[in-house]
């Protein structure tokens, strides 16, 4: 409870945090939170993992089509982002990013104990969801990844430029890199205007030392790829400039899992839950698709 006569907690946008949906983490932060539910008994939980620079506002149209799927959807903007509190897209370490999504995943799973639990995450939400389920490999039905950041771009990220930024990193850590221009991030021109013109999402160029803190999280997956065994859904665009799909094909063909698919889409730009019409559709078609196939019969169900 705040202190007796305390200032409200505001986020980064002057709203008090007792007119918003939240959680506390562990380091006293507030986490803007947003939750779908559906009007019934929910089927399954499903936590949406945003990626680096944007919030889980522009995940309203996926959310609803699960709500009415009547699964309960839930997401927070992560430290740093959107109408959270924390030190804009910057992190200290990258494990915060996954012990907050576990916090909000086990409130959840406390107030629907008998619910099977899935996340879906795009990009930088991709490698949080990657290392969350490693954390419970037995907790999730399974786990839908879109763009996920599983590997650097050999291409961008050659050793010099990873030995430069190692570097930089302990002589500039706040010196910020280039930022990727958001034509490249979708073929249409509306979502990228929505996208630029979105003052929650973070403009600035990228820190070098939170660029490092995505390099120790890729490094942490290729450890865990070999040891995955739980059910993944991969979607990635073949054109995608930021999250090079050769990182989902090796998850595909290196992880142990027997439950998994990856879909390849020709020409398909990062963002390809906001690319073109026809992608878009086809995306969430497939995860809603995929993440309803993999709801558990209940007991009920078996018993007819
Ligand atoms: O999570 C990310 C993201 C951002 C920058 C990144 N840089 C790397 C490299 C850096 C060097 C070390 C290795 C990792 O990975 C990144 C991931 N993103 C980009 C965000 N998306 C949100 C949706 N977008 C969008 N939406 C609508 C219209 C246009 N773009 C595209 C950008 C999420």
């Amino acid at each position: 409870m705040p202190e007796p006569g305390a200032a409200p907690r505001r986020s980064p946008q002057g709203v008090p945090y007792s007119d918003l949906p939240h959680i506390v983490n562990a380091d006293g932060l507030h986490l803007f939170c947003r939750y779908w539910e559906p009007a019934g008994q929910p089927r399954a939980l499903v936590f949406i993992a945003h990626g680096a620079g944007e919030h889980c506002g522009p995940y309203d149209e996926m959310a609803q089509k699960l709500k009415e799927l009547s699964l309960l959807v839930f997401a927070h903007d992560h430290v740093g982002h959107g109408q959270s509190e924390g030190d804009r897209m910057n992190i200290k370490d990258f494990q915060i990013y996954i012990r907050d999504s576990l916090q909000h995943i086990d409130l959840m799973k406390s107030r629907h104990p008998d619910l099977p639990v899935f996340i879906v995450g795009h990009s930088m939400g991709g490698a949080i969801s990657i290392l969350t389920a490693c954390e419970r490999p037995g907790d999730f039905a399974g786990v839908v990844l879109i763009a996920p950041l599983v590997q650097m771009n050999p291409e961008s990220a050659t050793p010099f430029k990873v030995f430069m930024a190692k570097l930089l990193n302990h002589m500039v850590p706040s010196l910020t890199m280039g930022s990727i221009e958001s034509k490249w991030l979708s073929r249409d021109k509306r979502q990228v205007e929505a996208y630029d013109a979105d003052e929650l999402n973070y403009h600035g160029g990228m820190r070098v030392s939170f660029g490092m803190q995505l390099m120790a999280a890729v490094e942490r997956m290729e450890r865990e790829i070999p040891s995955i065994s739980w059910p993944f859904l991969l979607l990635h665009g073949d054109a995608d400039k930021l999250c090079d799909i050769r990182g989902s094909r090796m998850m595909h063909d290196n992880s142990p899992s027997t439950d998994k698919k990856i879909k390849i889409y020709e020409g398909g730009y990062h963002a390809l839950h906001h690319d073109l019409p026809e992608v878009a559709e086809s995306v969430l078609k497939e995860l809603t698709t995929w993440i309803t196939e993999h709801i558990p019969a209940t007991t009920s169900q078996e018993a007819q």
